[in-house]
């Protein structure tokens, strides 16, 4: 058994870094998909589509609903744990690749024409049959995304487990950041060629490339089981079980990284939705430059996580390191709360980018390749699955409250905005100061995982690399 793991397609560097390159290929057109209309707002608010801001905005939402509210995610997890990766990763692929489809469609004039859009359109006016078909769409193609993020965590820690795990995992989120500072820059040059329409179709031929990569990647999978043999036959009692989840969610470390995993991330992707116009406004520049300084935030953040994972696997510290992301995030909404609009510069600007940017490496560098150490390898993607469900509750409830909060906080400028009143603005101090409240309770939470670490032993401060 031992000679056969000496030999495995893991243990060769190449090998592992071509199976790396392949699942973190597909995330790059995944992750260029989720953003494919961030930057198209204003376009879709015009003919034909006529999608208002709130329209828009749920939308966005859809991608969570039905891994929040019908347990996909969840689900998820048992599938990857259940049937293996890959038939999880062909099942994500196809998954996303329908829902993709199916927004494409929503946007196309031939859908405009059908029985279907008549239908659609037939109830709730507000949201145009275009909108709802593009929700559903997005809604599948989130389940689709979710699965294959997890699934991709547990390729990784199947390949690089004792090795370089955290600087893969590190390396595949880099990838992914990439597709979304890409979609940022080739959206608008898409939608110039033929609207919004033209954008998710190239999105979507790109998510087919990266459903190839997924279905390559298996043959590897394939060879590696073969060739590990029986040493990757799980014994009867190692199999997963429905009262597995019980254990996730009885344990300690987990509930305290899952606790972390929302609050941190609920103060970073949500927040990217609204930093443009928070920038726009408070440094009274245009939405197209303050999206230019931000577009830089996803690619620092991502070229910097390698380094971070590196380091944890060279040294250790992941549970420190997450308490030191959380007190950043801490200062940096603090800096764009309550630094006066008069006093606020490009420089302050572009420094607290950076301290976020900072943040956004040391807590996802040190929190995925955590989530091995606190449970058995036979519900890790149940594990994985588990905490995707909660962190997207918040991902899901979180831009709601913002947009409440700004509404309130600054009543009667949504009116002036539409009245194209000149100088009409918001002020974000009340929704930083909300995002500021999510650090803080991730920095609670950050020390009470150290606590926790040292009780039961999880290792989180220990090197990954043997
Ligand atoms: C949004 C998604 N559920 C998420 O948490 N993404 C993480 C990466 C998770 C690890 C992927 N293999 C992110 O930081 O983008």
């Amino acid at each position: 058994m031992t000679e056969k793991i000496q030999h495995a397609l893991s243990e060769s560097k190449t090998a592992r870094w071509i199976a790396l390159i392949l699942i973190s290929s597909t995330m790059f057109f995944a992750y260029f998909f989720v953003d494919v209309l961030a930057p198209l707002q204003e376009l879709l608010e015009k003919s034909p589509t006529f999608w208002k801001p709130e329209v828009f905005g749920m939308i966005g939402g859809g991608e969570f609903v039905l891994n929040v509210v019908a347990g996909m995610l969840i689900i998820s997890g048992i599938i990857l744990d259940k049937m293996g990766i890959r038939f999880t990763l062909i099942t994500a692929g196809l998954t996303m690749v329908l829902g993709a489809s199916l927004k494409y469609y929503a946007l196309t004039e031939g859908f405009t024409q059908t029985a279907l859009a008549s239908f659609l359109g037939s109830f709730i006016s507000g949201i145009p049959a275009s909108a709802k078909l593009a929700m559903a769409g997005f809604a599948i193609f989130g389940v689709g995304v979710e699965m294959a993020g997890i699934t991709v965590s547990k390729t990784i820690v199947k390949w690089f487990k004792g090795k370089e795990m955290a600087m893969a995992m590190g390396l595949e989120m880099a990838v992914a950041r990439l597709g979304v500072f890409a979609v940022f820059q080739l959206s608008p040059v898409f939608a110039e060629m033929g609207g919004p329409s033209k954008s998710v179709l190239m999105g979507l031929i790109f998510l087919c490339i990266g459903f190839m990569t997924f279905f390559i990647y298996t043959f590897m999978d394939r060879k590696l089981d073969k060739q590990l043999g029986e040493a990757a036959q799980l014994e009867p009692e190692d199999e997963f079980h429905l009262s597995d989840l019980g254990k996730i969610f009885t344990n300690p470390g987990f509930l305290t990284i899952a606790g972390l995993c929302v609050l941190f991330y609920s103060a970073i992707f949500p927040f990217q939705k609204f930093a443009t116009n928070m920038l726009s406004s408070k440094l009274d520049i245009s939405l197209k430059e303050a999206s230019a300084y931000f577009s830089y935030f996803p690619i620092g953040a991502g070229l910097l996580t390698p380094f971070i994972g590196w380091f944890l696997d060279k040294k250790g510290k992941g549970a420190s390191v997450m308490l030191y992301g959380a007190m950043l995030l801490v200062v940096s909404h603090l800096i764009f709360a309550l630094v006066p609009a008069e006093s606020f510069n490009t420089a302050i600007a572009l420094i607290t980018i950076v301290i976020l940017g900072v943040a956004f490496s040391l807590v996802p560098a040190s929190m995925w390749p955590s989530v091995p150490k606190i449970v058995e390898a036979r519900y890790l993607g149940s594990a994985y699955g588990c905490i995707f469900w909660i962190q997207n509750i918040g991902l899901m409830l979180v831009p709601m409250l913002i947009g409440w909060s700004l509404s309130a906080s600054n009543p009667g400028v949504s009116e002036q905005i539409a009245a194209g009143v000149e100088g009409a603005k918001y002020n974000y101090m009340v929704p930083e100061l909300i995002f500021a409240g999510f650090g803080v309770l991730a920095i609670g939470l950050s020390i009470v995982l150290r606590v926790v670490d040292r009780k039961k032993g999880y290792g989180l401060e220990l090197p990954n690399k043997k």
